[in-house]
């Protein structure tokens, strides 16, 4: 690894150097996964062959037995050797003991429950960093808020971007973006903050972490890229092509853009590695989860037929609900995510939904300008969609 590997961060943080170069910041040594589904493994795995003392807590013996036995995850990481240094437990205390950092990595509505379920077993002031995508359903609360009021005392921040868990742990040349909010101290000296020191641990040849103070921006890119992936995944089930998708990745980042910038995030990191990246990697392949569902739904499936009758882990489904229940809370217009809600929550028809979708009254590009002064009469402004 480099000495100046976060020289390109994507927050404008002036990291202090010495003689031109940036100081390396010490990487967490210890590090527990809370989280033994495709992406928490994925992760364990880059901890541990960055040299990282690993520990991997998951709730299925069968998964950790299997790890520890030399013979991977094939329950949700199939094909992938994982290091023999990486050890795996079902017991929380055991897992967290001398954990010095914590990678919270289970589906976003057992966020709380997990934070809750660690606390007493975590030294104080560990960080924790969120690498589940989601907004809580009951509260509108972002996933770190949810932690932090689960674990009071302890940084919260994400790692987040386009990052399909079993590239990453095979080494596709892979990046993502970790935010921590910066105290007054990581200001000055960005180098020793959470974020960095996240980065080194996590860093290597393969995996390009990039370091931002936008917790916001990154955590709603990261739950409503899911959504407007289903999107994408109905209208190519129902037989559209290129154009319809570019179209709906480029608005969907608009309603991005708006609804972090309402929240307190920036636009600018929306259209980094955890929002426009995340979101044309979901959009444009079936190894997402999410533009599977909503694929199989454009071809006519029942949702109960989706999978093969599976379970599986879609967090758009159910972030759907709570990114609306946000969005018209904070009175943030999102018609992409509204079309999704719409068809997974309503009963609405899908080909119905999409078509008034694409007919709504005309907008301006971006969404700031009140066109309806400046053009026809009748012209509907486009906040009020
Ligand atoms: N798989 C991927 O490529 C990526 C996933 N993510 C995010 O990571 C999060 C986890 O997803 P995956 O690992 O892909 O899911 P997965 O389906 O591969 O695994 C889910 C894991 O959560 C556990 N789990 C389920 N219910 C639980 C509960 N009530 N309490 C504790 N553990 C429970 C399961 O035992 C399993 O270990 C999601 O928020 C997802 O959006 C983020 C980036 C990439
Ligand atoms: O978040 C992901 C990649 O960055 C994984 O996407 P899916 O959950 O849709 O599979």
């Amino acid at each position: 690894m480099s000495e100046n590997r976060n020289d390109d961060s994507e927050s404008q943080i002036a990291a202090p150097s010495v003689a031109g170069r940036l100081m390396q910041p010490p990487p967490y040594n210890r590090v527990a996964v809370i989280g033994a589904g495709s992406w928490g493994t994925a992760l364990a795995t880059i901890a541990a062959r960055n040299g990282r003392q690993t520990k991997l807590w998951g709730r299925n013996p069968k998964v950790i037995r299997s790890i520890n036995a030399g013979t991977g995850n094939p329950t949700y990481l199939p094909g992938v050797a994982l290091p023999r240094s990486l050890l795996a437990t079902d017991d929380l205390a055991a897992a967290l003991a001398d954990a010095e950092a914590v990678i919270l990595v289970t589906p976003s509505p057992t966020i709380r429950a997990m934070s809750a379920a660690i606390r007493e077993h975590l030294a104080p002031g560990v960080p924790v960093t969120l690498c589940s995508k989601g907004i809580e359903t009951q509260t509108g609360l972002l996933l770190s808020q949810v932690v932090e009021a689960e674990l009071p005392g302890h940084p919260v921040g994400a790692l987040s971007g386009p990052t399909f868990a079993g590239e990453t742990a095979l080494g596709h040349p892979t990046a993502a973006t970790i935010a921590f909010p910066f105290s007054y101290e990581d200001r000055l000296n960005p180098s020793f903050s959470p974020a960095a020191r996240m980065a080194v641990t996590m860093g290597d040849d393969m995996f390009r972490p990039y370091i931002s103070d936008d917790l916001i921006g990154v955590e709603v890119g990261g739950a409503v890229k899911n959504v407007i992936a289903i999107a994408c995944g109905m209208m190519t089930g129902a037989g559209f092509a290129q154009n319809t998708r570019a179209a709906l990745i480029t608005r969907g980042i608009d309603e991005m853009k708006l609804l972090a910038e309402a929240l307190g995030g920036r636009r600018e990191t929306v259209t980094g590695l955890s929002g426009a990246g995340d979101l044309t990697l979901t959009c444009s392949s079936e190894t997402s989860r999410n533009m599977s569902l909503g694929k199989q739904l454009g071809e006519g499936l029942l949702r109960s037929e989706c999978f093969g009758g599976k379970p599986v882990v879609v967090e758009g489904e159910v972030n759907a609900v709570s990114v609306i229940d946000l969005s018209r809370r904070i009175g943030v217009p999102m018609p992409i995510c509204e079309a999704v809600h719409n068809v997974l929550h309503n009963g609405g028809d899908l080909r119905e939904t999409f078509a008034e979708l694409w007919s709504r009254p005309m907008e301006s590009e971006p969404r700031t300008m009140d066109i309806a002064a400046h053009h026809a009469p009748g012209v509907v402004p486009a906040n009020s969609v």
